[in-house]
């Protein structure tokens, strides 16, 4: 994602400012100039950034920059609350409940991703339970009822289309009622896109709209398309309600500031992004981390959210504790590998670790994975108490190695590999020592507890890199005592 480069010029900028031994209205204005540009850049909507601007200008006091005053802090809060403000158009949109009939409607350009995210969007809501149907209404695109009977039937999700029917509305219609006598909860039907915005497109999504009433349409776009996002998305808005914004390929090269645009021309909120081409790659939007990440922050919010959300609560005190320690035992790999076989809660939660599972499980290679750490498991079942819970790596001398491969039937070789695999991991969970956690919610006391180096071993390296080193990264934590910053991280403020 392209996004990370806004948040390295924004940083750039505001550590420039603090820099300056006098902080007066030209140095000010430089610096708004600056991160302007880096807006632009990202491709969000000219008119947008120049408000921003006179916002930030009148928000931010030239007194409150005066020395003695973190002047770094207040700019960035400023910044930070002006996207967020964009990015919040201020009322939620429709919710569909479960059990109730729903009727999602999709619209969006011609690859745009709208049938694929059909798809995620139904499988999402299958998995928590609901039952969702598909209906195909694009006559336009030879194909495109192929597409999603393809993307339906892997996802075993009901669907309805034709071969033979060349009336959008007459199929949309007819395939809402039918499944609403199914007793379906969330029925999604999908549109025809074209090239470019065409009357007669515009024509057939009203006729479609009016004929399946859809409690909810959704507008999808593709990050990539830049600044025509703002008028594309009004155009759509235009024709019908709009209520909400699925922003897709932000796993590309796309900059992503055409989802501020989105918002701000059909003034409904984004729900979720799209990241990849897969199912799964599907994710819910939430305005805040998005902007942290943004702006290069980093999103602590998301990894202690999901400990809290996914690991059971008698579990939680165990796991934190021993994220906390830093010290990792064959016995907790052994624990780790179980989890993760079993996908269970801990499994999710060490995936989340930097670097932690995207090696040890490659995508597409989840079989040979498995059976990878099952062998692993297999040669730690040879081992004894004391190496299972030693922390020490050097206990494994070469007698041991070859008493273990004796003991599981396996080679020597895979036993250097199992020790490889258990520093590596052990690097990944050293770098959490001495983080104290947080009540729920509570991210401003996470940032309070760490200190520069361990927060600076967390980061992914390219980050660290765009918020000016441990230089930079010192500076961004001293400010991080005040309450105020940590809605930065997501947490409460
Ligand atoms: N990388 C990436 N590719 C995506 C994403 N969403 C969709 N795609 C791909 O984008 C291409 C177009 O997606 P479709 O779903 O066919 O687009 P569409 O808007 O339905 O197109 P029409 O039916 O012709 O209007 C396909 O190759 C998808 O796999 C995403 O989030 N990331």
């Amino acid at each position: 994602m392209v996004l990370g480069q806004l948040g390295g010029s924004i940083t750039r900028a505001l550590q420039q400012m603090s820099n300056a031994t006098i902080i007066d209205e030209k140095v000010v204005s430089e610096c708004l100039n600056e991160i302007s540009r880096a807006l632009l850049q990202a491709d969000v909507q000219f008119k947008m950034v120049r408000d921003m601007q006179a916002n930030i200008k009148r928000i931010v006091n030239p007194d409150d920059l005066a020395a003695g005053h973190n002047k770094r802090r207040i700019m960035q809060k400023a910044v930070f609350d002006e996207l967020c403000r964009i990015l919040d158009p201020g009322k939620p949109s429709y919710t569909p409940k479960k059990g109730k009939t729903s009727i999602i409607m999709f619209v969006g350009l011609q690859g745009s991703g709208k049938t694929t995210t059909c798809t995620k969007y139904a499988h999402y809501h299958q998995k928590k339970g609901w039952k969702p149907a598909l209906v195909c209404a694009d006559t336009f695109r030879a194909g495109a009822f192929d597409q999603l009977k393809q993307n339906a039937t892997k996802a075993k999700i009901p669907f309805y289309g034709s071969y033979m029917e060349s009336d959008p509305v007459k199929i949309a219609a007819e395939g809402v009622e039918r499944f609403k006598q199914e007793n379906c909860d969330l029925i999604i039907v999908d549109t025809s896109g074209r090239h470019k915005q065409e009357a007669a497109l515009f024509e057939e999504m009203r006729q479609v709209s009016e004929a399946t009433k859809p409690d909810l349409v959704i507008f999808v776009m593709d990050s990539s398309i830049g600044q025509a996002a703002f008028d594309q998305a009004q155009a759509f808005k235009q024709s019908v309600s709009v209520g909400a914004v699925i922003v897709t390929k932000m796993d590309g090269h796309a900059k992503g500031g055409g989802a501020l645009s989105a918002v701000a021309a059909t003034k409904s909120p984004v729900i979720f992004i799209g990241t990849g081409e897969h199912m799964h790659e599907f994710e819910v939007f939430d305005v805040k981390p998005f902007v942290s990440r943004l702006l290069g922050m980093g999103d602590w919010s998301g990894f202690m959210d999901k400990i809290h959300e996914v690991v059971p609560t008698d579990q939680q005190p165990e796991l934190l504790q021993k994220l906390s320690e830093g010290s990792f035992t064959m016995r907790l790999m052994y624990e780790q590998f179980q989890n993760m076989l079993k996908m269970g809660p801990i499994g999710q939660v060490f995936s989340m670790l930097p670097g932690s599972s995207s090696e040890l499980m490659p995508k597409g290679h989840e079989k040979e994975s498995q059976a990878k750490i099952k062998r692993y498991m297999t040669m730690m079942d040879s081992m004894t108490n004391d190496e299972l819970d030693s922390t020490n790596p050097k206990l494994m001398n070469e007698s041991r190695m070859l008493r273990i491969a004796r003991g599981s039937g396996r080679s020597v070789r895979e036993v250097v590999d199992m020790m490889e695999e258990f520093k590596r991991l052990a690097k990944i969970w050293s770098k959490m020592k001495g983080l104290k956690i947080p009540k729920k919610g509570d991210m401003s006391a996470l940032s309070r507890n760490m200190n520069a180096q361990q927060m600076s071993k967390a980061l992914p390296p390219q980050v660290l890199k765009q918020m000016g080193g441990m230089g930079g990264l010192q500076n961004l934590m001293k400010q991080m005592g005040n309450k105020d910053l940590g809605g930065m991280f997501g947490g409460e403020r």
